[in-house]
């Protein structure tokens, strides 16, 4: 059966990461952790929007299969806006509902760039008195390795190119895509 097109494919340059290779990579990250935190009861997720929402649905779905049980908390901080680069000021648009003190933190990234948006949240977290706060991340940039915090758990090495989908967006558009991908030039340059 053939199937259908959707509006997104004439904008696409090259998918980098199919969606059964996000399924299989999430599988085996929440392997790692539930091996990692096992005789722990209880892990609070904080997912960070908007970008990991769709990671943080699938992760702790996958998890809850083989691991110790989660509460999910969510946090929203943007540094990146409307354009490709990040603007370098982190912004809380959304704080945690809940006290997380004592508790075993695991921070759900979808990407980790220059790993400002990350640093930021760590001293955030740490000021809260977590009993641990670890992260997992699906996707890390060439740029994270100079300057990100140290990440325990990651999914993919991708290129320094600006990528689209399963949650990253450009000018909020493309988060639904269920693949990760490049789009065609004249697409950014269109903004
Ligand atoms: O390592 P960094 O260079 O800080 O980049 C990583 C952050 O950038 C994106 O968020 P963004 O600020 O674009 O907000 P969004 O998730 O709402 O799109 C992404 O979801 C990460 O949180
Ligand atoms: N959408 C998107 N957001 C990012 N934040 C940091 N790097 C990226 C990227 O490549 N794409």
């Amino acid at each position: 059966m053939q199937s259908q097109s959707r509006w997104y494919d004439a904008d696409i340059e090259r998918v980098l990461i199919t969606e059964e290779e996000i399924r299989a990579k999430t599988d085996e990250l929440a392997k790692q952790v539930a091996d990692d935190f096992a005789g722990i009861d209880q892990v609070v997720l904080v997912g960070v929007l908007k970008g990991a929402a769709m990671f943080m649905a699938d992760f702790a779905r996958a998890l809850g299969r083989v691991g110790p049980a989660v509460e999910l908390e969510f946090m929203a901080a943007s540094s990146y806006g409307q354009g490709t680069t990040s603007s370098g000021v982190v912004r809380v648009l959304k704080d945690l509902d809940r006290d997380i003190a004592g508790k075993h933190v695991l921070v759900v990234e979808d990407i980790v760039d220059s790993g400002l948006t990350l640093s930021w949240l760590l001293k955030y977290l740490a000021s809260r008195s977590a009993a641990s706060v670890t992260v997992v991340t699906l996707f890390r940039k060439p740029a994270a390795m100079r300057s990100a915090p140290p990440l325990k758990y990651i999914g993919f090495d991708l290129p320094p190119e600006f990528v689209v989908g399963y949650g990253l967006d450009f000018g909020e558009r493309y988060r639904e895509l269920p693949y990760v991908a490049v789009l065609k030039p004249e697409v950014y340059a269109r903004g």
